[in-house]
């Protein structure tokens, strides 16, 4: 039996850490076992100029333990009124790594998003040019899309004519959830890749909302059906480069979670690492934890694997502490509804 596993240092290529009380908060969360993450732009006001992401660099670098070498990789919030060359230098400056698409209304914060695709249209095609990589929500917004559909639709409708329209443009589908997107993720190397989360592995849409309404498990993309899980599982798991761990750790205070009206997120930072080890044991498949969360990312965005390692440990259920506590109020951990055995010991 397997009992220690060490890893290339992992990445997460899809996080929240918001601003303020709740990123001096969440943070250290990420930065704990992770050694880059592709930072989301969706903040109020969002991150949508170079000077902003300077700015929002150095707030997130203040917010680190001493001595933490964790690295954010920026992102600017596409916006139909993004200048291309203020793009291209943040880009070339080192200071950007990616761009990301919103559709208006699609997820929490997403209202300065992107209406009419067509207006965004320059700023792709100078983003093709320059190998900048376009980061996508991809669900439609559609009032007469069922939320169950929107996903899938998403791909027919903006995401394949887009990538048509742009020809050598770059783009992460971010935490898929479907099969649709499983499937179309692979279609394309090194051209189009996905993302997938933590807890999108783990749940599915009866977590939900089969025997009361469960606010810690809804997130957008909301989770769908089993047979959707799986091929997810079996994504993750094939060892294919094309999908990545983007855990999308979204992190809203109970109060907001807790709500006739609650906000779409799932906080798992803490305890990524152990869900995803128990996971991928659980399908026969830990030799490939690596590549998923530590060799594929970079490989996609063009940077080398991190240079140090984590090593896990298995041994007796691991508890994590329900909630972090936040400036903001009190934050609930992702609850995977099993037992961990493995932890991050060094
Ligand atoms: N995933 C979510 O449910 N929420 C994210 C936004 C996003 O990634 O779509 C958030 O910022 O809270
Ligand atoms: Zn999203
Ligand atoms: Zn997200």
């Amino acid at each position: 039996m397997t009992d220690r596993l060490t890893l290339t240092r992992p990445d997460d290529w899809h996080v929240h850490l918001r601003d303020g009380d709740m990123l001096a908060a969440v943070a250290p969360e990420t930065a704990r076992d992770f050694g880059r993450a592709i930072i989301m732009p969706n903040l109020v006001p969002p991150v949508v100029t170079a000077a902003q992401a300077a700015a929002y660099l150095s707030r997130i670098l203040g917010a680190l333990p001493a001595g933490s070498n964790f690295q954010p990789l920026m992102t600017l919030y596409l916006t139909e009124q993004t200048d291309p060359e203020d793009l291209a230098a943040a880009h070339a400056s080192g200071l950007v790594t990616a761009a990301k698409l919103y559709p208006a209304g699609a997820t929490t914060n997403s209202a300065s998003g992107v209406t009419d695709f067509d207006k965004v249209q320059p700023v792709l095609e100078k983003m093709a040019e320059i190998g900048m990589p376009m980061c996508v929500h991809g669900e439609v917004t559609d009032a007469d899309i069922d939320i169950f559909d929107r996903e899938a639709v998403f791909i027919d409708r903006v995401l394949d004519p887009l990538r048509r329209r742009v020809p050598g443009l770059k783009v992460v589908m971010e935490h898929i959830t479907t099969a649709e997107a499983a499937a179309y993720a692979k279609s394309d190397p090194g051209q189009l890749a996905a993302t997938i989360t933590t807890h999108h592995l783990i749940i599915n849409r009866n977590h939900i909302l089969a025997g009361g309404i469960r606010p810690h498990y809804y997130c957008l993309p909301v989770a769908k059906r089993e047979t959707h899980r799986l091929a997810l599982l079996e994504a993750a798991t094939s060892g294919n480069p094309c999908y990545f761990l983007g855990t999308d750790s979204a992190p809203h205070t109970d109060d907001a979670k807790q709500s006739a009206c609650g906000c779409a997120g799932v906080f798992s930072a803490t305890n990524t690492m152990s869900c995803l080890a128990e996971v991928f044991e659980a399908a026969a498949a830990l030799d490939r934890l690596e590549g998923f969360t530590a060799l594929f990312g970079p490989q996609f965005y063009g940077l080398a694997p991190n240079a140090d390692t984590i090593t896990l440990t298995k041994g007796d259920p691991v508890q994590f502490a329900t909630h972090i506590d936040t400036g903001a109020g009190p934050v609930t951990l992702f609850n995977p509804g099993f037992d961990l055995h493995w932890t991050v010991t060094s």
